[in-house]
């Protein structure tokens, strides 16, 4: 099956001169359509760099991006907004997206206003739907909200324009395990109901191993391995993936027990 997003030799660069910064360099990965791919790497390695540089938020300083086979490398005026139409993004924050006075309602009209009005309710439905939520949330304030309802709003927002491609960028990492899970889930259901494309972005191998149909591995800028959680997970090949595995002890010892289920990891 033809990838539906595919980069070539991304490359960002930080500044210039001898205070430049290569955050990524030349990452070669493809997103083949109703999968869900995650990158995972330490604190800095570069994991919101490239999903910035995928999102079409952060200039490319070389490469290529493509989208369905059409150029979208660093992509401006309509040809951006036809790119926005088909990737969205949710952040790790959701508290952070919300302005404290508006009910779920004013955030999640201010975002209708993109598409036609007639349309616009029943995409709001659909959305809270495929979060399993439903209109009972419009009146209810930020605060009236644990971190998961609030993070599932963000993907109901994201989820009215119908994208193609979601990005989560850490967009687990403020909630507890279980809130966490509940996520994960929706994001499977997304896949697997809507045919949607993910790519997920985490510090945390536990929750690459529940969610990733393919795993790319991060090391200081440089995507040092990429492939299936069995592949990469659960026989890594480069000595940098190896640590990052031997760092989750459960994980480690379901490797040695040769189990097949990923579904319990501890880290989640
Ligand atoms: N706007 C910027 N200006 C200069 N350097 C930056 C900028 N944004 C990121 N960097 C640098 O690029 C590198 C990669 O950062 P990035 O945030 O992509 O890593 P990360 O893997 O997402 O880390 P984390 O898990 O902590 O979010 C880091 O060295 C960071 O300091």
């Amino acid at each position: 099956m033809a990838e539906l997003f595919k980069a070539e030799k991304l490359t960002k660069t930080f500044g210039s001169g001898k205070t430049a910064v290569t955050a990524v360099k030349e990452a070669t990965f493809a997103l083949q359509p109703g999968t869900i791919t995650t990158i995972v790497g330490e604190s800095g390695s570069g994991k919101s760099t490239i999903a910035r540089m995928v999102l079409g938020l952060l200039p490319i300083t070389s490469g290529k991006v493509t989208f369905d086979g059409k150029d979208f490398t660093n992509p401006t005026g309509r040809d951006r907004n036809a790119y926005w139409r088909n990737v969205q993004a949710v952040f790790q924050d959701p508290f952070s997206s919300f302005n404290q006075f508006f009910t779920v309602k004013t955030l999640l009209y201010r975002s209708l206003r993109l598409l036609d009005e007639n349309i616009g309710q029943d995409r709001l439905v659909e959305a809270l739907g495929h979060v399993g939520m439903d209109t009972s949330v419009l009146d209810r304030y930020p605060h009236q909200m644990s971190g998961g309802q609030r993070q599932r709003v963000m993907i109901a927002r994201a989820l009215m324009l119908r994208p193609r491609l979601l990005i989560a960028d850490e967009a687990t990492s403020m909630l507890d395990a279980s809130l966490r899970v509940n996520i994960l889930n929706v994001l499977t259901d997304l896949r697997d109901e809507l045919g949607m494309t993910v790519l997920f972005i985490t510090h945390d191998i536990g929750q690459a191993c529940y969610l990733a149909d393919q795993v790319l591995v991060m090391e200081h800028g440089v995507m040092v391995e990429q492939g299936t959680v069995d592949e990469v997970i659960f026989n890594p090949q480069h000595e940098y993936t190896k640590k990052l595995v031997a760092d989750v002890p459960k994980l480690h010892s379901k490797i040695d027990l040769n189990v097949g289920e990923h579904e319990e990891v501890e880290s989640l």
